[in-house]
């Protein structure tokens, strides 16, 4: 039986890969992350931020963005779920905390995907109740619909939009998996 579900599994993923819709090419990608990292180093170039990545989403832009900052800064990472490698979601989940003392600190908090914002307003919360000295976003992408969790919400910083889709590539995962896919690409229903 397990294995019968493997198989299914396996079949499930290349198909989804197969057919899915490339939504941003990874130079297109790339191009976008160049342009909020232009931005974030002329806002935090004098300011010793500490620039926190939520795992494992966020992992593959942290990669892109954090080289192409010529800027002192600090790195450290949190991991948080409320998917747990579904791909609709529930309570957010804290794995685990950041090291860094974030108290004083100037904090960006790097992710890879806006939906409706429940993951960053909890982490936002989180790092001001440490008592960071301030606390911005930063999303590789955001999703356009009506359903976030404040009306209007938006990240600090944005790299690209994305229509009303389930998305994966570039460190979003399908089902635990595809994180890696090289670019941007929703998933077609089957
Ligand atoms: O805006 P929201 O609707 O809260 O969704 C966004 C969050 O969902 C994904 O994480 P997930 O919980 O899937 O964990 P992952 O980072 O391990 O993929 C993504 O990395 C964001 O952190
Ligand atoms: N991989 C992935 N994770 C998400 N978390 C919230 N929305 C999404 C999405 O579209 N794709």
């Amino acid at each position: 039986m397990a294995t019968e579900m493997a198989t299914e599994l396996k079949q499930e993923l290349m198909r989804v890969r197969r057919e899915a819709r490339e939504l941003y090419s990874r130079d297109q990608v790339e191009e976008a992350v160049a342009k909020v990292a232009i931005k974030l180093a002329e806002d935090y170039s004098e300011r010793f931020p500490v620039f926190v990545t939520i795992m494992n989403g966020g992992l593959v832009f942290a990669g892109q963005l954090l080289t192409r900052l010529d800027i002192p800064l600090e790195v450290d990472y949190l991991h948080a779920s409320r998917y747990l490698g579904e791909t609709s979601g529930g309570d957010v989940q804290w794995i685990v905390t950041p090291t860094a003392n974030l108290e004083g600190r100037d904090v960006v908090i790097l992710d890879d995907i806006l939906d409706v914002g429940s993951t960053l307003l909890s982490i936002i919360e989180a790092c001001k109740a440490q008592g960071a000295a301030s606390v911005k976003t930063c999303v590789l992408v955001d999703k356009v619909h009506d359903r976030k969790a404040q009306p209007g919400l938006k990240a600090d910083y944005t790299a690209l939009e994305a229509e009303d889709l389930y998305l994966f590539g570039m460190g979003m995962d399908y089902k635990g998996y595809w994180r890696n896919a090289p670019g941007i690409f929703a998933v077609e229903e089957a």
